[in-house]
C-alpha cells in the first residue's frame, strides 16, 4: 500500500490568505450600496433589502455574512452596525470612511489586478491615472484622504505634538504638503493663539480652503499654492508638518530639508511623519499598498527607518528625536528635528 500523506504543518494560514478577499469584497459592497446608513438601530433584513432597493432573499444572506465578519450584530433576528464601527460607515457621520475605503481599494488593489504580469514581464507603466507620484491623483483624492485625519490621526497626532516643550510657545506652523490641511486644522484647534498656513500645490490647496471654511478656521489658517520642491515656503514658521509627502522630494530630501530650515524661526521644530522601512525593506506590512504602484511604475517611493532624521541631521538640525507612532493606518515613524535657538 502507498505510504498516506501526513504532515507536521498547518495550511491554515494560507486558507485564511485565500479567503481574506470575501472581507474585503463585502466591505467595500456594503459601502457601495449604504446599506450600513440603514443599520444605525436594529431592524429585520426585509426591511433592509426595501430601503436599499435589493433582492430580500440574498440582502439576508448578505446581513448573515456581515455579521459573520464583525461588521454588524444580530439579536433576535433584527440586525444593526457593529458599534465600534458605524460611526466610520455611516455616510452622514463626521468620521466616514467610505470614499477613503473606496479610494485604498482603486489605488492599492486594483494595480494587483496584473500581479502575475507585474512580476513576468516588468513595470507597466502607463503613466496612469493612479501614479502615485502625479499631481491630478491628489487633486482628485484629497477630499476623501482627509478621512483618515479626521478618524483619528489627527486627535493622535494633536496630542503628540501639543506636549512638546515648545508646543505653547508656537505662533505659526505651516503644514507642508498639507493636502486637506487637517492635521493643520487639530493642531490650530489644540492651541490658543496659533496661527498657520497650509502649503500644496494649487488644485489640492483648494479643497484645503474648503475644510478651511466648513470648520470656521479663516482667522486662523491660510493656504499657499506651489511646488516645495521649487518655489518659496514663506517664512518665520515656528512649526514645520511633513505627513506622508516627503516620498515625492525623496531624490532632494538635503536640498528641501534646507529649505525648511532656513523657513524656520531660530528654536523652531521640524516635524515629519513618514513610512519607515525595517527589517530589511520587509516590514512594516502596511506596506504592501505601495506593491501594485512600486511594481507597475518600477520606482520604491519608501523609506528606511533613520533616512528621515539622518538627512535632518546632515541638514544642520541640532537634534533628532525619532518614535514609531501607530496609526489607524498602520505605523509611522515621527521624526522631530530642532533648529538652534
Ligand atoms: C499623501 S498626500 C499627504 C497629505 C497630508 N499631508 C496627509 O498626511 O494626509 C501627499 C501630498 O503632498 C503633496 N505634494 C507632493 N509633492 C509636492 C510638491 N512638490 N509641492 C507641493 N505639494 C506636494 C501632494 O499634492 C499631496 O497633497
Amino acid at each position: 500500500m502507498k505510504k498516506l500523506p501526513s504532515t507536521e504543518n498547518s495550511y491554515a494560514p494560507l486558507h485564511e490568505m485565500a479567503m481574506a478577499p470575501i472581507r474585503s469584497r463585502m466591505l467595500m459592497a456594503g459601502i457601495e450600496m449604504g446599506i450600513f446608513d440603514e443599520l444605525t438601530g436594529f431592524r429585520p433584513a426585509g426591511e433592509i433589502a426595501e430601503a436599499i432597493d435589493a433582492h430580500k432573499d440574498n440582502t439576508e444572506r448578505f446581513l448573515n455574512a456581515l455579521v459573520t465578519i464583525g461588521l454588524v450584530d444580530k439579536k433576535n433576528g433584527l440586525y444593526r452596525n457593529r458599534p465600534a464601527f458605524s460611526e466610520f460607515l455611516v455616510r452622514r457621520s463626521p468620521t466616514y470612511l467610505g470614499e477613503l475605503l473606496q479610494m485604498i481599494e482603486h489605488m492599492c488593489l486594483e494595480p494587483l489586478d496584473g500581479l502575475v504580469g507585474l512580476v513576468k514581464d516588468g513595470p507597466s507603466s502607463t503613466t496612469g491615472q493612479n501614479d502615485f507620484a502625479s499631481a491630478e491623483l491628489w487633486a482628485r483624492a484629497t477630499r476623501y484622504s482627509a478621512a483618515w485625519v479626521t478618524g483619528g490621526a489627527g486627535s493622535l497626532m494633536a496630542g503628540i505634538v501639543g506636549e512638546l516643550p515648545e508646543f505653547k510657545g508656537f505662533r505659526r506652523l505651516l503644514d507642508l504638503g498639507g493636502g486637506h490641511g487637517m492635521f493643520a486644522l487639530y493642531f490650530v484647534d489644540a492651541h490658543p493663539s496659533m496661527t498657520g498656513v497650509i502649503f500644496d500645490r494649487s488644485a489640492v490647496v483648494a479643497v484645503a480652503e474648503e475644510f478651511i471654511r466648513e470648520y470656521g478656521m479663516q482667522e486662523r489658517l491660510s493656504v499657499l499654492a506651489g511646488d516645495y520642491l521649487t518655489d518659496d515656503i514663506g517664512e518665520n514658521y515656528d512649526f514645520i508638518w511633513a505627513c506622508s509627502t516627503l516620498n515625492f522630494a525623496r531624490h532632494d530630501l538635503d536640498a528641501l530639508f534646507a529649505k525648511v530650515k532656513r523657513a524656520l524661526n531660530p528654536g523652531g521644530v521640524f516635524a515629519a511623519l513618514q513610512d519607515g522601512m525595517t527589517h530589511d525593506q520587509t516590514r512594516p506590512a502596511v506596506m504592501l499598498g505601495h506593491l501594485g504602484d512600486s511594481m507597475r511604475e518600477d520606482r520604491d517611493l519608501s523609506f528606511e527607518q533613520g533616512q528621515i532624521g539622518d538627512a535632518m541631521l546632515r541638514c544642520g538640525f541640532r537634534s533628532v528625536r525619532s518614535r514609531t507612532v501607530r496609526t489607524p493606518m498602520g505605523e509611522l515613524d515621527l521624526d522631530i528635528a530642532r533648529k538652534d535657538r
